[in-house]
């Protein structure tokens, strides 16, 4: 996936040494676009084998308003693990933000599909995770932040925006902050389903995702990782085929997603920064 490596290439050339909240350090840029065609194939990272299971039920998680890691640990995703308390709860994340905005049951995702679906041409058409009154106090931990009720984690794909234009249904993401060898892929994958789930429940064909970033950073133990990414050969795109008969974004289900002719190469270890 060329897109990816361009970015990891501009990070390499022109990133600059930067300190972070957990301690590892990065080689960071501010400000950076990257953009899919979805009609040219599902844009899965193949530099390295993406777990799609986690990406498929953390967006369903997501869009069930959920918070506490309860759903992913009966699926078997690990991936919010370090981050939850001792019950499992992240306070008031993504899924919270989408389908109950600030406890106001203001259910930001419905919203989307109704207006999608009867005013299509209007340019108000966003979701948005960011909610300053639930920012975490960084001075004390993840777990006391959620007693808080303050979000363990800030958002960092914190606001998107649909458009409509010619039948097609494209979104742009804002994502303030951005893990490139672990976040990045899974993000990419994460909202480019999205969009597809979204665009079936419309009625729409799928446009463009549109990748916009802020601090996009390397950690500095994932350099070795990103090195050997690049000296492999992109393969060819695969496809993702939905379950046609599902008409309501709410009903999917992991048995309704198909992947089809991914071939990546082997995957590649790396720690996360907590
Ligand atoms: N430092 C950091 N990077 C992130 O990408 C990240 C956070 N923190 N905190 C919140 C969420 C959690 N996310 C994560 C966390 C772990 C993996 C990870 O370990 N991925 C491995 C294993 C995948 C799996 O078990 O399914 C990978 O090889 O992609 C990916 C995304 C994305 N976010
Ligand atoms: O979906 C996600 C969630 C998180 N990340 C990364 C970006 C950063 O490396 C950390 C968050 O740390 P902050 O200090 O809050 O920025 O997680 C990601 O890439 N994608």
């Amino acid at each position: 996936m060329k897109q990816y490596l361009d970015l990891i290439k501009h990070i390499q050339e022109n990133g600059v040494q930067k300190g972070d909240r957990t301690g590892t350090g990065t080689k960071s840029v501010f400000g950076y676009q990257m953009r899919f065609d979805l009609s040219e194939g599902f844009p899965m990272v193949t530099t390295k084998k993406l777990h799609l299971k986690s990406i498929i039920h953390e967006l369903l998680w997501f869009l069930k308003g959920e918070t506490n890691i309860e759903y992913l640990k009966e699926h078997n995703v690990k991936i919010w693990d370090a981050w939850a308390d001792e019950n499992g709860d992240l306070g008031p994340v993504y899924g919270h933000q989408w389908r109950n905005w600030n406890s106001e049951e203001i259910d930001q995702i419905s919203e989307l599909i109704e207006t999608l679906k009867n005013n299509p041409n209007s340019r108000r058409m966003l979701v948005s995770a960011w909610n300053p009154s639930v920012l975490p106090d960084t001075s004390v931990s993840f777990s006391e932040n959620v007693a808080n009720n303050k979000a363990a984690l800030p958002p960092c794909h914190a606001f998107f925006q649909f458009y409509v234009a010619e039948g097609k249904l494209s979104c742009q993401l804002y994502q303030r902050s951005a893990d490139v060898f672990l976040g990045v892929p899974f993000n990419i994958a994460s909202y480019a389903l999205l969009v597809l789930m979204i665009a079936q429940v419309v009625g729409l064909e799928p446009g463009e995702f549109i990748h916009t970033f802020g601090d996009a950073h390397i950690y500095n133990n994932h350099f070795e990782q990103i090195a050997l990414q690049l000296s492999r050969d992109p393969k060819p795109l695969p496809k993702m085929i939905l379950n046609p008969e599902i008409k309501n974004i709410f009903d999917f289900k992991y048995e309704d997603f198909t992947l089809v002719d991914y071939d990546p190469h082997p995957l590649i270890k790396g720690k996360v920064s907590v």
